[in-house]
């Protein structure tokens, strides 16, 4: 139903779609770090997006929340096509979480500035927030496990502590997508799974946002997550429903290497054949 009422406004908005990209190149110091990637993302899907290092990932979230700008081809995000429409306003509408955000935060800012400053998509100077914005900032931080250190200035926190106010910020302006890149890096074994919980309970939610996930370990690819896309040398080897996707053929064809692929509790585990 809420699926429904989603595709039909954005059919009314945009034939193109709900999260696009058609024959994207991205091109930097001559090197093709993007080639030819066409992708489709509809609405109630969520997807991971998979790789060895250097693969583009990174490369391509940023360009799906317009940090960058494709060197070819066309990239619409929730309807709205790259070009006819106010980035700072669509970015309102997406969360982000990785380190790219991460490395522009002073460490002397305050946790609960930095999650109200979600709502303007902004980390420094913002327009004046309400008591209503910082009550529903802690409300999120107490959500998020993370709400005994708000006071303290960011550069303190623990690795664990950062991501979750990360993820607090994202959602501070109620966004329609959610880009999470490597968002489990630096997490121990419990603090994860907790983690991979929230996103798994967010996916599963009716209102919830479209959620995109970039990692290394499949393990981190929840439930909650229906689609995978491979990339290779800045190519799409594979893309669709995970199943489809996560076979032991299409990882050996991504990472260079045999790989066992074990399906347990949902959840996907692998691991080269043979690592030396
Ligand atoms: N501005 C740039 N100029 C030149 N090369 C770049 C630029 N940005 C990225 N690259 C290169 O493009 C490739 C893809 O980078 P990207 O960060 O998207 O990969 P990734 O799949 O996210 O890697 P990792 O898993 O290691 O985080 C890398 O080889 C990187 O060095």
């Amino acid at each position: 139903m809420v699926q429904e009422r989603v595709r039909s406004r954005v059919e009314e908005e945009n034939g193109r779609g709900w999260i696009s990209l058609e024959g994207v190149d991205f091109v930097r110091s001559k090197k093709e770090i993007l080639r030819r990637i066409s992708w489709r993302v509809e609405p109630g899907q969520h997807w991971a997006v998979v790789g060895a290092n250097g693969s583009g990932k990174t490369t391509l979230l940023l360009l799906l929340a317009g940090y960058l700008w494709p060197t070819r081809g066309a990239v619409t995000v929730l309807g709205k096509t790259f070009g006819q429409v106010d980035l700072r306003e669509l970015r309102k509408s997406i969360g982000w979480v990785g380190s790219f955000l991460q490395e522009r935060i002073p460490p002397g800012q305050r946790p609960l500035d930095l999650i109200v400053g979600g709502k303007f998509a902004s980390i420094g100077v913002f327009d004046a927030p309400t008591e209503a914005d910082y009550e529903k900032a802690r409300r999120l931080a107490r959500r998020l496990g993370c709400d005994h250190v708000l006071e303290s200035p960011y550069g303190v926190l623990s690795q664990g502590e950062k991501q979750r106010m990360l993820i607090a910020r994202a959602l501070m302006c109620d966004p329609r997508l959610l880009i999470l890149d490597e968002p489990c890096s630096g997490l121990d074994v419990v603090a994860r799974e907790r983690l991979l919980a929230t996103l798994d309970a967010l996916g599963t939610s009716p209102d919830g946002p479209t959620l995109v996930l970039v990692t290394h370990h499949l393990e981190e690819i929840t439930p909650a997550f229906s689609h995978v896309l491979l990339l290779k040398d800045g190519r799409c080897l594979a893309h669709g429903p995970k199943d489809g996707v996560l076979t032991a053929e299409n990882l050996q064809e991504a990472f260079g290497l045999p790989m066992h692929v074990e399906r347990r509790g949902g959840r996907y585990w692998a691991h080269p054949k043979n690592p030396s």
